[in-house]
């Protein structure tokens, strides 16, 4: 996968070079490109932002630098169009359903907005040539898109093959089965006066499994009763709680 991220502070997409992801740089199984916004300025200030039409706070990403950066990095005509991304308080929510989407892609370009957002005929110029996803983390306001940027990379990045080392902990983890995880252990079996589940110590597979499927049933259920909700009734008919 190619991922090209556009912003004006590059140097927060550091954590890049860090870790799993910066061992799948390393590998080969991610090339990943930071440039600075800036670079498609042409005045002596390199301005990128203005004043909002409309008057209002704050100020606004001028499209023509935007414009150029997406130009140099996704040409028009060039087969297949990257995926443009783009973190922002309005964007649909991030979930595990669309890091896989995400994951699946060959090409990914993040466009990272600041001050008051991006010119919009940025992303609906952009929309015209390539998909365009906006992505919101969550119901709140970052100073920019960088450290959403980083999220992203990380959930969509351990997807990818070779990138983990333990596949099959992909299959059992939280959201894997629109299901919260149930809790785990290790040793010592007795902490502080708490006990290791003596089901986990039972070497009975079978138990093991139905228990942690009714733990993650019932956390769920507490936790998040609208992932629950969600659930074709099959599902929830399949995973029914041990009597
Ligand atoms: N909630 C998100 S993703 C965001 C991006 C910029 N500000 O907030």
């Amino acid at each position: 996968m190619r991922v090209d991220v556009v912003s004006i502070f590059p140097e927060y997409l550091a954590p890049l070079e860090l870790s799993l992801i910066g061992r799948a740089r390393a590998t080969g199984v991610l090339d990943v490109a930071v440039h600075d916004l800036r670079t498609w300025t042409h005045d002596v200030h390199r301005t990128v932002d203005d004043t909002p039409y409309g008057g209002g706070p704050g100020m606004v990403m001028r499209p023509e630098p935007w414009g150029e950066a997406l130009d140099a990095l996704a040409p028009p005509g060039a087969e297949p169009p990257p995926r443009l991304v783009v973190p922002t308080p309005v964007g649909a929510p991030f979930t595990q359903a669309m890091a896989h989407e995400l994951a699946a892609e060959s090409r990914l370009v993040f466009a990272c907005g600041r001050y008051e957002g991006i010119d919009q005929r940025v992303l609906d110029h952009a929309a015209t040539r390539m998909p365009v996803t906006e992505v919101s983390l969550g119901d709140y306001v970052l100073f920019g898109g960088e450290v959403a940027v980083l999220v992203i990379m990380e959930a969509v990045t351990r997807l990818l093959p070779g990138v983990l080392g333990n596949v099959d902990s992909l299959a059992e983890e939280s959201h894997a089965h629109g299901l919260l995880e149930a809790p785990v252990y290790t040793k010592p079996p007795s902490w502080r006066g708490h006990e290791v589940p003596e089901i986990l110590r039972s070497g009975d597979h079978g138990r093991i499994a139905r228990w942690r499927r009714d733990q993650a049933l019932l956390r769920t259920a507490a936790r998040r009763p609208d992932m629950l909700a969600a659930l074709a009734p099959g599902e929830l008919d399949k995973k029914d709680v041990a009597t």
